[in-house]
């Protein structure tokens, strides 16, 4: 086994991303791999997207998700776009079915090259987000929040797309609210006891949604794929919104469409930044010599 595995940096609407190619490796990236990789200006990410080889029949690859401080996340929908489009590259593959901690993923790479997944079905039971104790009605939850002022921001809709969203929804522009500074206070509230997502959400349009999210184990993010379909079935569960709607975060717009069948398909563009190789012990890394200019 080389010590070093391909990477690429990649990015899906501004979620900074790293597809780390462990194909036919028995190790994993470690935390300390992903912590010193997020350390240097270079290789700074959101997620690292880990390919691993198979581990259940009729799946292309198993893939891991790790998040900047070096936590697991079992979802991540801007992170699955770009898998999608470093195997489409390399393969010509168009269609592609993998597996995560969460479960199955189907995914397409487009004739215009957006990529859709799907990104299975949301669930809404307290024990499945998971909350800490019971909601009946996970639509609209009353959090006792403390240090925080703004009346708007106790009383999200929560979701869970694999991994724990909250969407607190605003009537003001998303970008007048200090997600900064309450974003770690929220993602770390007692009541989500697997810590949450927190996004801000202004529906503008019956088919319109801006939001902006705090990700756990990541901090602000330019995108959040997961969000924006957790916003946007939780939109159309209050009756805010139609099933079809375009989330624009703040690195531009995803087109999420609850389907009837209850799965949630997000559609949108992945893009390739520069290649190189890592050990995934250390995270020590070069970049590759021919994308040197
Ligand atoms: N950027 C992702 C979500 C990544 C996972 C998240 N931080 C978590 O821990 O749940 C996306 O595009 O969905």
């Amino acid at each position: 086994m080389n010590r070093t595995a391909p990477f690429a940096r990649m990015n899906g609407l501004g979620n900074e991303i790293i597809v780390a190619d462990m194909r036919g490796r028995a190790d994993r990236v470690t935390p300390a791999a992903a912590i010193a990789l997020n350390a240097d200006a270079a290789t700074k990410f959101d997620q690292i997207m880990a390919i691993h080889d198979p581990r259940t029949a009729g799946t292309i690859n198993y893939i891991e998700i790790i998040n900047s401080d070096g936590t697991q996340a079992q979802a991540c929908g801007n992170g699955t776009r770009c898998v999608v489009q470093a195997l489409a590259a390399e393969t010509g593959q168009k269609v592609f079915t993998f597996e995560t901690v969460a479960g199955i993923l189907n995914a397409e790479e487009h004739a215009d090259g957006l990529i859709s997944v799907d990104m299975g079905v949301p669930r809404f039971g307290w024990r499945d987000i998971p909350l800490a104790e019971e909601f009946r009605d996970t639509r609209m939850i009353e959090l006792q929040v403390g240090p925080i002022d703004a009346p708007v921001l106790h009383s999200p809709s929560v979701a869970s797309m694999g991994n724990p969203h909250a969407i607190f929804w605003v009537d003001r522009d998303v970008w007048s609210y200090e997600l900064e500074r309450f974003g770690p206070l929220l993602e770390n509230h007692p009541v989500f006891p697997e810590r949450a997502n927190i996004s801000i959400a202004q529906v503008t349009a019956r088919d319109a949604i801006t939001l902006r999210t705090w990700e756990r184990g990541a901090g602000l993010t330019r995108a959040c794929g997961t969000a924006a379909c957790a916003a946007a079935v939780c939109g159309a569960r209050t009756r805010r919104t139609d099933r079809k709607v375009t989330v624009t975060v703040p690195g531009g717009p995803l087109v999420i469409e609850w389907r009837d069948d209850d799965h949630v398909v997000m559609t949108g563009p992945a893009e390739w930044e520069f290649s190189g190789s890592f050990d995934p012990a250390t995270g020590a890394w070069q970049r590759d010599t021919q994308d040197v200019a």
